[in-house]
């Protein structure tokens, strides 16, 4: 396993210690949280009584091969904690996150959760937020003038793309991942953002993150909201 792994493994594991018996936790997506979902697996076939809701499908993949029930919002719509990754976190704690084209379900959840613990390695903490493109979730429809719009608050676009084809969301929709540079006021651009026809969610997360739990070298430290 290389270094980039092991920190990752590292943050995965320790945010577990969060998750009491009884619990009720949003699972994030992406590759740290893989890890997050492992040791979760574990601690249940230790006797730890927990439910888990996914915010993408790969999640709830790694879930049930790993033993971690899995609930929906149809039977709870409060949960206790939900421990996600970010690709960047800036020093008021706000986020980008969308890397994996999970942003939609990840904000749903983060909102629904008592408690929102974001998991990282140190070369994600940034002074301020954008050198990250910030993903922005559109609707297929008419996407073309939903860039144009975007385009016009200051950046150019891209279509996000697997392989040869257009990269569709589990929402069935696409990914404009967009070039701010460095963004000094990201409520007004998140808002700005959401005031377009066509956007379904941006990767701005707002004042939702209550701890970091940041990997440096080989320990791990917590930022707490202030
Ligand atoms: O927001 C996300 C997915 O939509 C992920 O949390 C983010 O991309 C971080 O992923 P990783 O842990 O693989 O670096």
């Amino acid at each position: 396993m290389n270094e980039a792994d092991q920190m990752k493994k590292l943050v995965g594991e320790a945010a577990v210690e969060n998750v009491e018996d009884g619990m009720k936790v949003g699972l994030g997506s992406g590759s740290t949280v893989y890890w997050m979902v492992k040791k979760l697996g574990e601690r249940v076939k230790e006797g730890l009584d927990v439910e888990g809701v996914p915010t993408s499908n790969t999640t709830a993949e790694w879930a049930r091969e790993f033993g971690v029930p899995l609930t929906d919002f149809s039977k709870v719509q409060e949960l206790d904690l939900t421990i996600d990754g970010a690709d960047e976190v800036d020093e008021q704690l706000h986020l980008i996150k969308g890397g994996g084209g999970a942003l939609f379900r990840e904000k749903v959840v983060a909102a629904a959760a008592k408690e929102l613990v974001i998991i990282v390695d140190g070369s994600k903490l940034v002074s301020q937020l954008g050198k990250f493109a910030l993903p922005v979730e559109v609707l297929p429809f008419g996407w073309e003038v939903t860039a144009k719009h975007i385009a016009a608050l200051g950046c150019s676009p891209q279509l996000r793309t697997a392989g040869e084809e257009t990269y569709v969301t589990d929402n069935g929709n696409y990914i404009l991942d967009c070039p701010f540079g460095q963004i000094k006021d990201p409520a007004t651009l998140h808002n700005d953002l959401k005031d377009i026809v066509g956007v379904i969610e941006t990767g701005l997360f707002i004042g939702m993150a209550d701890k970091i739990v940041v990997g440096k070298q080989d320990k791990v430290e917590v930022i707490s909201k202030a």
